[in-house]
């Protein structure tokens, strides 16, 4: 399929109230040469950054649970979402931010983390690319009890449970959030923790 080429983007902003929403209005060039005036919805809250933390002596991971209200009003009953540890980059290096990340909400300093790959999050409305990284942790890690920033409200669990917990916790419809389920399984499919 040929690349077909854009011209006359324009931006029209909606809000800025967070973050930025804008309507973005464009002709888009089809396969028969003829441009469509096409417009689309843009939200931008910039890049972020997630990790899986495991521990293969132990063959457990860390995973957080908080209320993500966009899930309460979509079918999630009581709106809390067992995630693995994620932030927003907030101009950060991906790296520098996944570590500052994994002290605040979890309460772990770890060393080196592996950057695995990443991946546009919702590529039809959502600006964000989110940058995948896996990590080790051990018991002498913990500094803090973790639970996020408290000035932003983030009222953070810690969740430190088997592998196979959280793998069959994807089966039973228990754990239903993207990022979560990609790492799980990056970390199933490569045998990083069994
Ligand atoms: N007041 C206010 N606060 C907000 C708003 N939107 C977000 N926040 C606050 O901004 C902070 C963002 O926390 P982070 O830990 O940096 O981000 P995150 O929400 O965990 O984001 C991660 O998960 C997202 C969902 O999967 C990802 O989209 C994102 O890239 C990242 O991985 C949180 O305290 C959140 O409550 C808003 O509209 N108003
Ligand atoms: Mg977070």
């Amino acid at each position: 399929m040929e690349k077909g080429s854009i011209r006359n983007i324009e931006t029209e902003l909606l809000s800025d109230n967070w973050y930025i929403l804008n309507k973005m209005t464009f002709e888009y060039e089809r396969e028969d040469g003829t441009w469509e005036a096409q417009s689309r919805e843009v939200y931008d809250r910039g890049n972020g950054a997630a990790i899986l933390l495991y521990n293969k002596e132990k063959g457990t991971v860390v995973l957080t649970r908080q209320f993500r209200m966009p899930t309460y009003v979509n079918g999630n009953e009581d709106g809390m979402m067992v995630e693995v540890c994620a932030g927003l980059l907030d101009g950060d290096h991906p790296e520098v931010c996944i570590k500052k990340e994994v002290e605040e909400e979890t309460g772990y300093k770890i060393g080196e983390v592996h950057k695995i790959f990443e991946a546009y999050s919702s590529p039809g409305a959502v600006t964000e690319v989110l940058h995948y990284f896996v990590a080790t942790y051990e018991d002498g890690m913990k500094v803090s009890e973790g639970g996020g920033v408290d000035h932003e409200t983030e009222n953070i669990e810690v969740l430190e449970m088997p592998f196979q917990e959280a793998i069959d916790m994807i089966k039973s419809g228990e754990i239903k959030d993207a990022k979560t389920i990609i790492l799980l399984q990056y970390a199933q499919v490569n045998g990083l923790v069994v």
